[in-house]
């Protein structure tokens, strides 16, 4: 007979070993590797099937599902056991997110089934990498967890996507040899202008809204006249008066992302085409200095792809809402086939400083609505000094801990004419004029923004209808820092 005592000795020693071993597996991590094993074994014995999630379709644009995959599985507790997991900080300082890395798999549980990610990421043929995503689940699970399983992708996901929706993106152009995998980067888009830190023409900054505004509502009309859903702005004058922070702030008031080409990256009129192609609706795409790449021919693409990137015909393929915003120096010397109505359906002139917009700027950067030396400043913009807010900003900032002595920079600045060398610029372009409108068109210190008609009588009726815009007449003035006013009316 086993004595009872030697067969309770036994059994604490077997549960003493026991939990042992499973200290020591947990403790050492040993566990993962048991369970692999498990794991192995079992999956050699059932059909598993394998399904791909690849980030760009055949057309090269962005597989919105890839995303969403890829946020759900970043935000799996799972992650933290694959081989490999990249972290990084996140948007608050303590913050630090864990990402998948490259090739590395990760596992997933569903209504009792076991599933597998990997993220497959190979080279090309042209070097570049195809990212994908692999999903590995047994062939008997599929029919009952796939649907609802992708399903619940999306439903977890689409909070946190709705959220970095709402975070706009800047995208940048790679060099065209990356063509396979896409030719947008992109980054989070900070910059920090929005319309009430703009110094201008408060009266021109509505017009603006209204028209964006009036805008995003024309989906239908748009379409009755059978036109692509877009709208093209030119914004145009001095360098620093505002014309990229300009582009920021509609950017931020649509909650668009931007889309920002630049053109010397762009190997071809087709690649250019390609790039429109790729980018997502509700969103603005920008081409700074355009009349640069125009005349030095400093890029590859032809006067005739421009001409075709601007009718944004190609867009409406994927989707169209989009805003359109091109960027110079002065438009006297560029071809005017660039600038007919459909091409260019808004012009924004943006002047060097006024004591409007200097009153702007000293509020933003000084915190000062008035003060004793105004009434000097004032005078001196009155006499045709001026410089760009660029150079008035810069002033202000050096000298931000005393309002008196930024005022009086900007005074003696004014004075001299060389402000930073600045002043020079200012009086050139007041006494040359030579980056200002037409007359008939809209000029001077407080902007001016006018629509598009003269070589199109259909688009502008469609315009006025559209926005009931009634023009008032021109009002010609003379003089350096006069200017030809052509305004709205809703
Ligand atoms: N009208 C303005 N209101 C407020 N800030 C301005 C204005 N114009 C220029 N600035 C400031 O000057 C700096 C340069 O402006 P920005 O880059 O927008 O000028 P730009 O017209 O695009 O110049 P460029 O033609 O050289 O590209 C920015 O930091 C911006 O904050
Ligand atoms: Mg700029």
């Amino acid at each position: 007979m086993f004595p009872i005592s030697l067969f309770l000795l036994l059994l604490v020693t077997i549960v003493g070993l026991y939990l042992l071993v499973r200290l020591f597996l947990y403790r050492t991590a040993l566990i993962l590797v048991v369970k692999k094993w498990v794991h192995w074994v079992e999956d050699g014995i059932h059909v598993h099937q394998t399904f791909k999630v690849p980030e760009f379709n055949d057309n090269v644009q962005e597989n919105q599902f890839y995303r969403q995959v890829f946020t759900y599985l970043n935000s799996l507790a799972s992650i933290e056991d694959s081989d490999f997991t990249n972290l990084f900080s996140g948007k608050k300082s303590n913050d630090i997110i864990l990402c998948l890395d490259d090739n590395q798999i990760v596992h997933d549980t569903f209504l009792g089934a076991r599933v597998s990610w990997k993220n497959e990421v190979l080279k090309g043929e042209d070097e570049n990498c195809r990212r994908t995503l692999l999903l590995n689940m047994k062939k008997k699970d599929k029919r009952r967890i796939l649907r609802p399983y992708l399903q619940h992708i999306h439903n977890a996901v689409s909070d946190d996507l709705e959220q970095k929706r709402r975070e706009l993106k800047l995208y940048m152009n790679a060099q065209s040899d990356h063509r396979s995998t896409g030719r947008w980067r992109s980054l989070p888009f900070t910059h920090s202008s929005t319309f009430d830190t703009m110094a201008m023409d408060p009266d021109l900054k509505n017009k603006v809204k209204s028209d964006l505004e009036a805008f995003l509502k024309s989906k239908q009309y748009y379409h009755r006249l059978g036109r692509v859903w877009k709208r093209s702005y030119l914004l145009y004058g001095p360098s620093g008066t505002g014309k990229s922070s300009f582009v920021a702030a509609m950017a931020k008031f649509l909650s668009y992302d931007v889309y920002d080409i630049d053109l010397s990256r762009v190997s071809d009129d087709s690649d250019l085409k390609m790039l429109l192609l790729q980018t997502s609706n509700k969103s603005l795409i920008v081409i700074e200095d355009l009349e640069r790449f125009v005349n030095e021919q400093s890029t590859r693409v032809s006067l005739s792809g421009i001409l075709t990137f601007m009718d944004g015909i190609v867009s409406s393929c994927c989707g169209d809402e989009k805003i359109m915003v091109f960027t110079m120096n002065g438009k006297e010397l560029i071809d005017s086939s660039l600038l007919r109505p459909g091409r260019i359906d808004v012009h924004i002139y943006f002047p060097l400083c006024s004591f409007n917009s200097f009153k702007t700027l000293a509020n933003s950067y000084l915190g000062i609505r008035d003060h004793k030396l105004f009434p000097q400043v004032e005078e001196i913009f009155q006499s045709g000094a001026t410089m760009s807010p660029a150079e008035i900003g810069e002033i202000l900032i050096v000298n931000r801990s005393s309002p008196s002595r930024a005022l009086k920079s900007v005074i003696t600045a004014l004075q001299t004419g060389d402000g930073r060398g600045s002043g020079k610029i200012g009086r050139r372009m007041t006494e040359n004029c030579s980056s200002r409108p037409a007359a008939g068109e809209s000029d001077g210190e407080s902007g001016g923004v006018f629509w598009n008609h003269k070589d199109s009588v259909p688009v502008a009726k469609e315009f006025r209808k559209l926005y009931g815009i009634l023009r008032l007449r021109s009002n010609k003035k003379t003089g350096p820092s006069d200017h030809d006013s052509e305004m709205m009316e809703r």
